[in-house]
Formats: C-alpha cells, sequence, structure tokens
C-alpha cells in the first residue's frame, strides 16, 4: 500500500509550526513525506514521550482529515524485530505535538484517531504519564488499566458519528483485551530490571489542564479510582468507534494531591519521573513492539475481531444520512457504505 500525505480540503492548510522555521524545515526535509507499505500499529506518546528513541525514522506523514490536523505529523519507524528479525514498520503520533504546545482538552484526537486508521493503523498503544490514587502504586510504576471513569467536560468533541448519522459503540471494557495480556507479558518479563507492573486498574480522565483539588482527589480514590489523567478520553472512545484496537500503558508519575507525606503533583515532579524512568518505558515499548510484530498476533494487531462492527452500531438508516456525514463517514471507512 503506498501512503500518501493526504488532503480533505481543496484548501491547504498551514502545516503545525511551533519549532523554529529553520529546524522544522531541516527535520522534515530530511525525510520522506509518503510510506511504501503497511503500517498496522501505532504508538502515541503522551508527556515527556514526544519521540520514540531509538528506532529509525523513515517518512514523516501529513495528514489533513474531516476532522483537521492531527497534533504532529506521523511519523513512520522502522523496526526490526527481536524474535524473526522481521522489520516492522510502526507509526509515531505525539498528543500534545512535537513541543507539547497543546492542552489536554485541545488535543485534536478524532483527527489523530482518522488519521492513524487512515494509513492502515489498527492497533494503538497509548502512553501516558499518571497520577497515583493508591499507595502501592508507587512513582515510575507501570499499570495497564482496563476501566475508566469519564470526568472529562463535555469540552471535547468525542464521536465521529453526528450531524446527521447517529451510532453507538459498546464500551464496557474500554481497552482491548487480547492486547493488554500481550502487554503485560511483556512488562512483566521486565520486571526485576527496573520494570514494577501493576496487571490492572481503574484510570480516571480528568478535564485540566488544572491538577484536581483534593477533596476531588480523595472523592476518586473513595471510588476505587487507581490511577489519574487528562488523556485517555476521549481517545479510547474514539479508537472503538474506528475499530481500532486500544490499549494504554500508564506510567504513575506522582501521587496526586491525596498523599499526606508526599508532596502535591507538579509539572516538574511529572517530568523528573518520565525522564528518569525514560529506559524503562522505552525497553517496555520496545518489548510490546516486538511482541505485537510476531506472525501469531498478526490477526490481533489487525484487529479482526472488531473489522466490520461498526455496521451493526448504527442507528440511522442509510438513506438518511446527511451528504456531509456521508462524506466524512466514507473518508474513515473507505468502501464500508
Ligand atoms: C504534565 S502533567 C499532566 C499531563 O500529563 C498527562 O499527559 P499524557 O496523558 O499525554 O501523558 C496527563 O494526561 C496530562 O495531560
Ligand atoms: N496527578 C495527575 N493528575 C492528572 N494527570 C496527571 N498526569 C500525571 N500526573 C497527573
Amino acid at each position: 500500500m503506498r501512503i500518501l500525505s493526504r488532503s480533505y480540503s481543496s484548501i491547504s492548510k498551514p502545516f503545525f509550526r511551533i519549532e523554529s522555521p529553520k529546524q522544522l524545515a531541516r527535520r522534515m526535509a530530511s525525510l520522506p513525506t509518503t510510506y511504501d507499505g503497511s503500517v498496522p500499529i501505532a504508538v502515541i506518546g503522551g508527556t515527556g514521550l514526544r519521540e520514540l528513541p531509538g528506532f529509525s525514522q523513515v517518512a514523516s506523514l501529513n495528514i489533513e482529515t474531516p476532522w483537521g490536523t492531527p497534533s504532529s505529523p506521523i511519523t513512520i519507524l522502522h523496526h526490526e524485530c527481536k524474535h524473526n528479525g522481521k522489520t516492522v514498520a510502526i507509526a509515531f503520533l505525539s498528543r500534545h505535538g512535537p513541543h507539547h504546545q497543546i492542552a489536554p482538552h485541545e488535543v485534536p484526537a478524532r483527527a489523530n484517531i482518522a488519521a492513524l486508521r487512515s494509513i492502515g493503523v489498527r492497533s494503538i498503544i497509548a502512553f501516558s504519564a499518571v497520577g497515583s490514587l493508591q499507595e502501592e502504586i508507587k512513582p515510575r510504576d507501570f499499570v495497564i488499566p482496563d476501566q475508566v471513569i469519564d470526568r472529562t467536560k463535555g469540552v471535547r468533541p468525542w464521536t465521529f458519528f453526528e450531524g446527521g448519522v447517529v451510532a453507538h459503540v459498546p464500551f464496557g471494557d474500554p481497552f482491548d483485551e487480547g492486547i493488554a495480556k500481550v502487554v503485560r507479558e511483556c512488562g512483566h518479563s521486565l520486571e526485576g530490571e527496573g520494570v514494577t507492573l501493576h496487571d490492572r486498574g481503574t484510570i480516571i480522565c480528568m478535564e485540566g489542564p488544572q491538577f484536581s483539588t483534593r477533596a476531588e482527589s480523595k472523592m476518586y480514590r473513595s471510588w476505587g479510582g487507581s490511577v489519574i489523567n487528562m488523556s485517555v478520553l476521549p481517545e479510547a472512545k474514539l479508537a472503538r468507534e474506528a475499530e481500532i484496537a486500544y490499549q494504554m500503558i500508564c506510567m504513575s508519575t506522582d501521587y496526586d494531591c491525596w498523599h499526606e507525606s508526599t508532596a502535591d503533583v507538579t509539572v516538574e515532579m511529572v517530568m523528573g519521573h518520565m525522564k528518569a524512568n525514560a529506559d524503562n518505558a522505552r525497553r517496555f515499548i520496545t518489548a510490546v513492539l516486538d511482541a505485537l510484530a510476531g506472525e501469531e498476533h498478526s490477526e490481533l494487531v489487525q484487529a479482526k475481531h472488531l473489522a466490520g462492527g461498526i455496521k451493526f452500531g448504527v442507528s440511522t438508516p442509510q438513506t438518511s444520512w446527511s451528504a456531509e456525514a456521508k462524506k466524512k463517514l466514507d473518508w474513515l471507512f473507505p468502501g464500508y457504505w
């Protein structure tokens, strides 16, 4: 499959520029803007993970979607799988932009998920720096969440299905258990080498960008929350609508503000732990990519278990779809309708 940088509207919008124009031009010019091949796996990097070090960058794709421009160009990385020597292509997208210039409530999650799907991505490993709501989840521990509590405030666009087409997808299990199983096995294989892993947990997604009050933090603990961030939603919901298998890997960076004997969370604290644990995060992600690249996981990575499911979630008869909604959904699901 030949992936070209894609445009939705005929008016070409300027590409996101926060790097100095010179730096950006140098970096962009050095990478092709097209990629020949299939890219089923993506990593979304969050706070402290704006690039994936140790992988060779082979392309940088500028994709425009009906829902706007993604947070960053999609970098295509080549990774030689440790188990079979096969080279696999991975897509990488930086959630907060190349310079962490996009606040949690401004992340263009629909554009991010749509752009990834459009280049063939069917599995996403999303990385997040989180506050811990439980004593036993210490700073720098990893958590593979299996549940979410939504504390966003309805200011983030959270569905692809609106403006004339209604759909409802199941979200009882917000993460992909198949991918989670592989991720947990990889995490455990690194235990004793600096990685401590908690197999499950409930993640509270708050609106931010301000951190929680102490009363809120204690309330989230009373609800059974394990960790807290500002970014798992609507990312996970949109991935589900787009038939993409999605799992978040959380790295704890603080005890939020409920803990009586540690200081309240600050950005400095979050960044300090992210930096100090960067090598473990990189080794963890590398192990997961190695495992997912194996032949035995090819159906899982292609999310065959989700393919076509959205057709059963749509409530609006096709004859009643608005032309604009159909155009957008045709872009996201070519050939479905
Ligand atoms: C800088 S602390 C708050 C910030 O960190 C987390 O980011 P991400 O999930 O993208 O790693 C959290 O969700 C907030 O956006
Ligand atoms: N305490 C916290 N609250 C929300 N998001 C976070 N990301 C890292 N620490 C956090």
